[in-house]
């Protein structure tokens, strides 16, 4: 799908830029909150501390922009309206903390945010922007919007230009797929063994989508959350994750697919519905959606 946005720069500056100046606090509030809460989240994960720290974080945020009306998150049941100025604006969906399991081990994990102009929940076409910041070593943020996709450092809060134009690489080498492999479906083992013989491909899975995607938008290949035989919808919800990510790496001229069509022409019929992903260099998403076909 051609990827053509236009409308908002300035709201959507606006935005990203609150949500890079979130990523300090975020990041500091880490240490003291790798507990459990004694809460579980709409998708009937356990809540940690951080992941419910973070929404509120967001939700206070961005949520006193004019042009922001609707807010949702992966950690609340219901769209929140906010007190955007205006009667009809932009509508954010964040995914708090992507990978949020990996703060028991201290590994990767991110924040995804996903914009659209229309109410949530909304079709891959309503978004006019995503991004997310990884928090690795380094703090990173890559955003998709009428620029197309460029990567930042976040500096104490602040955005400062690394790579302007983002591509997937021609030449693809890693590769991640999530879900327990004796419970894949055939097709996508089959899939899984086609990539497995490509000498050129090595696995790579961390168990964050999004330090995976950015392996993925660094490196050239595909991730996969794919549809299991215990949960045929997946895993990665389409909202937080599947739409934005599916619009930041087409947005870099790779492809995504649910398995037969771009995660951007899911319909979508309930804020927290399920999908399964599969993103990255074009020819190996093709390749699945034959095998899968
Ligand atoms: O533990 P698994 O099955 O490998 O699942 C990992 C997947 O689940 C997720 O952690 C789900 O996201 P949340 O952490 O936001 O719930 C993805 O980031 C990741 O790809
Ligand atoms: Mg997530
Ligand atoms: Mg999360």
């Amino acid at each position: 799908m051609a990827i053509q946005v236009d409308s908002y720069p300035e709201e959507i500056g606006e935005i990203f830029d609150t949500v890079a100046a979130l990523a300090p606090a975020i990041r500091e509030a880490l240490p003291g909150r790798r507990v459990q809460n004694d809460e579980t989240n709409p998708s009937g994960e356990t809540q940690l501390a951080a992941d419910a720290y973070a929404d509120e974080l967001f939700l206070e945020e961005l949520g006193s922009l004019d042009s922001v009306v609707e807010y949702a998150s992966e950690e609340r049941t219901k769209v929140v309206p906010t007190d955007g100025k205006r009667e009809t604006g932009l509508s954010v969906a964040i995914d708090p903390l992507d990978g949020s399991s990996n703060l028991k081990s201290n590994n990767t994990m991110g924040t995804i945010v996903a914009v659209y102009d229309a109410p949530l929940p909304a079709e891959g076409a309503d978004l006019v922007a995503a991004a997310y910041v990884l928090f690795g070593p380094i703090t990173t943020m890559m955003t998709a919007d009428a620029d197309g996709v460029t990567e930042y450092l976040v500096d104490d809060g602040q955005r400062e230009l690394l790579e302007e134009d983002v591509r997937l690489p021609d030449d693809p080498s890693v590769y991640g797929f999530g879900g327990r492999v004796p419970d894949w479906t055939s097709d996508f083992a089959t899939y899984a063994e086609l990539v497995e013989a490509d000498e050129s491909m090595k696995l790579r899975y961390g168990g964050a989508m999004i330090g995976d995607i950015n392996q993925v938008l660094t490196y050239g290949g595909i991730f996969a959350y794919p549809a299991l035989e215990s949960a045929p919808v997946g895993k990665l919800r389409l909202q937080f994750e599947g739409n934005p990510i599916a619009f930041i790496i087409e947005s870099a001229g790779g492809r995504s697919s649910d398995g037969s069509q771009s995660l951007l022409e899911v319909e979508p019929t309930d804020l927290h519905q399920r999908v399964p992903v599969h993103v990255g260099n074009d020819e190996l998403v093709e390749q699945l959606e034959t095998v899968l076909g």
